[in-house]
């Protein structure tokens, strides 16, 4: 029995919003951990961000746990899809919030709070079931339902990027239901592992796994088509290669870092997508 159906099991739907709210939280230490990321935060330092740190990215993470804990209790609790997806909604601008206030005024996880809050809640409104496909499917769901709540436009630069590139985003993304997680991201995990690759390589190869593929509006924002197209072509490079495990995928690896050095440019997306999979996995394998 895996440790989230022992908990869900349990009458507490507070044990098992709990259980969830850490695994979200670990996930995107995870993430943060993983090293080499192009691009992004990692241990060796701040990839092309100036105004993030490791310790930044680590901080807010542990400050999202609130968050995601009565995300969980609503997708437990509320039934009806509407009221849930405004209640989910309110308590993800609060996040939003709780994230600005730990990191003193610095953007480190909005598209995370996005991707794995609607993840936590399905996973809790579905507490029966730990499948990835099913659980990203109803965050689909609730993604594609309008939150009345919801500023008209945020003025946010990823809006602006799919106003201007004609591209789904974060919206997107988790309006199809997370494609690029459960297409991309989980089967690359999958494989990688199945054929000997550590457990880094294989998060690596599933975080290209996501570049090669995703409309990023963190890289159209800063380096426009160009940078998008040359990530994913530098992505599909490694991964064509056998990923990182082998010594010519690393040296593409390499190249692909020191292009996106040369853009300032950063997979911020795709992180988020890399963590929402990791999270997803956790919850499959039974992994508090
Ligand atoms: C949808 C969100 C991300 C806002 O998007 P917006 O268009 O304003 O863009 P913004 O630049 O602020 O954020 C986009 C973020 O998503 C990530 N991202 C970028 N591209 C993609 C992509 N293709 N797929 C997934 N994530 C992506 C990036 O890391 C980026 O930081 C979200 O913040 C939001 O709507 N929050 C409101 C609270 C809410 O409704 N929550 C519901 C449940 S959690
Ligand atoms: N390890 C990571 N390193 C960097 N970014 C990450 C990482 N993991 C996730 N991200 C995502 O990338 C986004 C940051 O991207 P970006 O810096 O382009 O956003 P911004 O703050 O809106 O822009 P700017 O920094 O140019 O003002 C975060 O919202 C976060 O969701």
């Amino acid at each position: 029995m895996t440790a989230l159906n022992s908990l869900t099991q349990r009458p507490s739907g507070l044990a098992q919003a709990e259980a969830l709210a850490n695994l979200a939280v670990h996930a995107l230490l995870d993430e943060a951990m993983l090293t080499p990321k192009p691009g992004l935060v990692d241990m060796r330092g701040n990839g092309a961000h100036h105004d993030l740190s490791w310790l930044l990215m680590c901080r807010s993470a542990c400050a999202l746990r609130p968050a995601f804990q009565q995300m969980a209790e609503a997708g437990a609790t509320v039934r009806d899809p509407g009221l849930l997806r405004r209640r989910i909604g309110a308590i993800g601008r609060e996040g939003e919030a709780a994230m600005m206030e730990a990191t003193g005024g610095v953007n480190t996880h909005r598209g995370a709070i996005w991707a794995l809050g609607l993840l936590v809640t399905a996973a809790a409104r579905h507490a029966e079931t730990t499948d990835s496909t099913a659980i990203a499917s109803t965050a689909g769901m609730l993604a594609r339902i309008d939150d009345p709540d919801a500023p008209a436009q945020t003025g946010n630069k990823g809006e602006q990027a799919c106003r201007e590139h004609g591209v789904g985003g974060a919206r997107g993304q988790a309006r199809a239901g997370f494609p690029a997680v459960v297409g991309q991201a989980l089967p690359m995990l999958c494989l990688s592992r199945s054929r000997g690759d550590t457990e880094p390589q294989a998060r690596v190869n599933a975080l290209l796994a996501v570049m090669a593929g995703l409309d990023d509006t963190c890289l159209l924002v800063r380096g426009g088509r160009r940078a998008l197209q040359s990530t994913q072509e530098g992505a599909r490079r490694v991964l064509a290669l056998g990923g990182i495990a082998t010594p010519n995928g690393r040296r593409a690896l390499h190249a692909l870092e020191a292009r996106m050095r040369a853009l300032h440019v950063s997979p911020g997306g795709a992180a988020d997508l890399l963590a929402a999979s990791l999270l997803l996995d956790r919850i499959e394998r039974g992994h508090e």
